[in-house]
């Protein structure tokens, strides 16, 4: 049964597996829903595969938001952003996190489980879920990006 306002997706590869496993129990804290895209083992596995079907789901709007998780983050980021209307941020503090929501209205987090301790990471979702989007200014500059997905360029 749906708990929470909106549902986040995550996914992992199997470096990032051990902090997922943190933030679910974090998020269930929470009564924040989510739903788990894999991997589901410690085998080693690819993550642009696990990536790809996280911000898949972000972008089709079956979730609201992702969070993702690989070693550093870099990975399975970098792969998020490829898919159309994805905006994914990597981050290792809590400022980046809050600013990528108020700025650049971020839709997916990842987050490097051999670079942030479960402490830290448990504060960068909570202000990265906790912080709303600006618009303004801001707005004009995350309509270009989106522009910049839609036709490779900026009119
Ligand atoms: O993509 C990464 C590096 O930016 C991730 O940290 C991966 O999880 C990492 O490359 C996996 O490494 P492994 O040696 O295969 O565990």
């Amino acid at each position: 049964m749906k708990r929470s306002e909106i549902m986040i997706a995550l996914g992992s590869d199997h470096a990032g597996l051990p902090l997922k496993k943190v933030i679910m129990e974090y998020l269930d804290e929470l009564k924040l829903d989510y739903k788990d895209y894999g991997t589901y083992s410690n085998q080693s596995v690819h993550y642009p595969e696990y990536g790809l079907k996280a911000a898949q789901a972000v972008a089709s709007g079956e979730c609201e938001k992702g969070i993702i998780f690989c070693g550093t983050g870099v990975g399975i980021s970098i792969t998020a952003n490829k898919v159309k209307g994805i905006r994914c941020v990597n981050c290792s503090e809590p400022y980046s996190a809050q600013m990528s929501r108020e700025h650049n209205d971020a839709n997916m987090l990842a987050l490097g489980s051999r670079v942030v301790g479960d402490e830290l990471a448990k504060m960068i979702v909570k202000i990265w879920l906790e912080t709303s989007f600006l618009g303004d200014r801001h707005q004009i500059r995350v309509d270009q990006i989106k522009e910049i997905d839609e036709t490779g360029e900026i009119k």
